[in-house]
């Protein structure tokens, strides 16, 4: 460590205008990982930049690692590693916190923003836990607190939200924020291959984890819904609160049926605010092919976002990735520089209004619903009947005859309230004509 300060040194928001030059910001880093190298990378290598961009000296004053012997695909100066990752802290104006996981991350960035350091993180899980906390933490001690990679990494997307868009009313965000989902059900609906084998695929190209559950079942895009709605809504919205329905469930038949009625699936985070309140969910959703989200291939992430007086916007790019999060980070490392430098904090996002959630169950969707039945005369009126029963309208029917004699129905509702749809689907599931329902996706985007 190269940093000869004091540990009870406190960081001073105004010391840039001592007149001495430009201000020295000390920058800890924690975690040399796939993204705290490429920050490491670009800390060093564009330091005259940095300091022309945001008014401040950044000088690194050391890495904390778990192993300081351990080889990294960067070049990197040995005596910046450290495994005192505390003492780091301690003299710090601003911690870049990379190491992912819950604990020891939040441990350490409370411990930066009690003393008044700035903290940049890419930490979704942690921040859709404890980012109110955080934050409140943060605004307490005069600190800046930042994380715009742990949501769809390098597209710039929750300051626009929070900065950008200040101004206006959002009313909708539907977003393809986890690249490994996104890149599954591509090569399902460009190759027709089944789930598992795609995600052998992924795992063998290294964009899905050895555990890639977090990723397939929604929960690494549930925190991000998490954030975006608390962001894009000016509120508090917990990863709890967040209705989470992954990918497993998708078969060949979904995508295939999907393609010919000219739909694509994605995993979609949708936060949305409506006259009851907001909803934040993620589920896999039928988009028509023309919706701009559509053309999101392979491992690419892209949100689009509804604002009242904006229109709609649609932000496209690299969501993970060694160099394309450093990206992100870094921005939020130059932004909380400026502010420092210019003498400083102001807040990032306004969480004013407490959240109204509305429950799952009353959120207004459409359905695809795919059944196989027992073609014979009547079918198709009885079906009929359970939806004028609960009160669902018909928008489109399609059957087709399967192999063994029997059809295949897929059916598109128009929009309904979930409970009312989803009761339809188990009433329907009861019907001696009704084999099976072979698949329920909600339909977006429109
Ligand atoms: N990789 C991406 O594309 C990506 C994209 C967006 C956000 N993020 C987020 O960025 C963060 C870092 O991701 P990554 O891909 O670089 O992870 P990584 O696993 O490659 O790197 C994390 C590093 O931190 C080290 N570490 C963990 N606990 C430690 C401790 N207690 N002390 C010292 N070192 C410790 C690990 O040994 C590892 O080298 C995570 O929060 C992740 O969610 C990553
Ligand atoms: N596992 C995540 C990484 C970025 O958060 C993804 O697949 O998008
Ligand atoms: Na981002």
């Amino acid at each position: 460590m190269s940093a000869k300060d004091s540990p009870s040194d406190k960081p001073s928001p105004n010391a840039a205008r001592s007149g001495a030059g430009p201000r020295r910001l000390k920058v800890a880093l924690l975690g040399c990982g796939t993204v705290g190298a490429q920050v490491a990378r670009i800390l060093l290598q564009d330091a005259a930049e940095l300091a022309a961009r945001s008014g401040a000296q950044l000088e690194l004053i050391g890495i904390a690692v778990r192993n300081t012997a351990t080889r990294r695909d960067v070049q990197l100066p040995a005596e910046l590693f450290t495994t005192d990752a505390a003492s780091l802290i301690d003299q710090a104006d601003v911690v870049i916190e990379l190491l992912g996981g819950l604990d020891p991350a939040g441990t350490y960035i409370q411990r930066a923003l009690r003393r008044g350091a700035s903290v940049i993180t890419g930490n979704k899980a942690l921040i859709a836990a404890e980012g109110a906390g955080l934050g409140a933490l943060a605004a307490e001690n005069g600190a800046q607190l930042r994380y715009e990679a742990a949501v769809a990494g390098a597209i710039p997307i929750l300051r626009p939200i929070a900065d950008s868009l200040a101004g206006d009313h959002i009313t909708k965000v539907l977003g393809i924020v986890n690249g490994t989902t996104n890149f599954i059900l591509d090569a399902m609906d460009s190759t027709g291959a089944a789930f598992g084998d795609v995600l052998a695929e992924a795992q063998q190209l290294g964009y899905a984890e050895a555990d890639p559950t977090a990723d397939v079942e929604g929960h690494d895009a549930a925190a991000k819904a998490a954030i975006l709605a608390s962001l894009a809504f000016h509120t508090e919205v917990a990863m709890d609160q967040v209705h989470c329905q992954g990918i497993t469930q998708i078969t060949a038949q979904d995508v295939a049926d999907a393609k010919a009625s000219g739909y694509v699936i994605k995993l979609l985070a949708i936060a949305e605010r409506t006259a009851a309140g907001i909803s934040a969910r993620v589920h896999p959703a039928l988009l028509e092919r023309s919706h701009p989200l559509a053309s999101v291939r392979g491992a690419f992430n892209a949100v689009f976002v509804e604002a009242e007086n904006a229109g709609d916007l649609m932000f496209y790019g690299a969501g993970a990735g060694g160099a394309p999060t450093a990206s992100a980070v870094m921005g939020d490392v130059v932004s909380v520089a400026r502010r420092l430098a210019a003498g400083g904090p102001l807040p990032l996002s306004s969480h004013t209004s407490p959240a109204t959630l509305v429950d799952f169950a009353h959120i207004d969707t459409r359905y695809w619903i795919g059944l196989s039945v027992s073609d014979q005369p009547g079918m198709l009126a009885r079906i009929a009947t359970v939806f004028a029963e609960h009160g669902v309208s018909i928008e489109a029917m399609n059957q087709s005859a399967a192999d063994d004699g029997s059809a295949h129905l897929r059916i598109l509702t128009h929009r309904g309230a979930e409970a009312a749809l989803s009761s339809t689907v188990q009433a329907l599931g009861a019907l001696d004509t009704v084999a099976s329902v072979t698949s329920v996706l909600r339909v977006e985007g429109n």
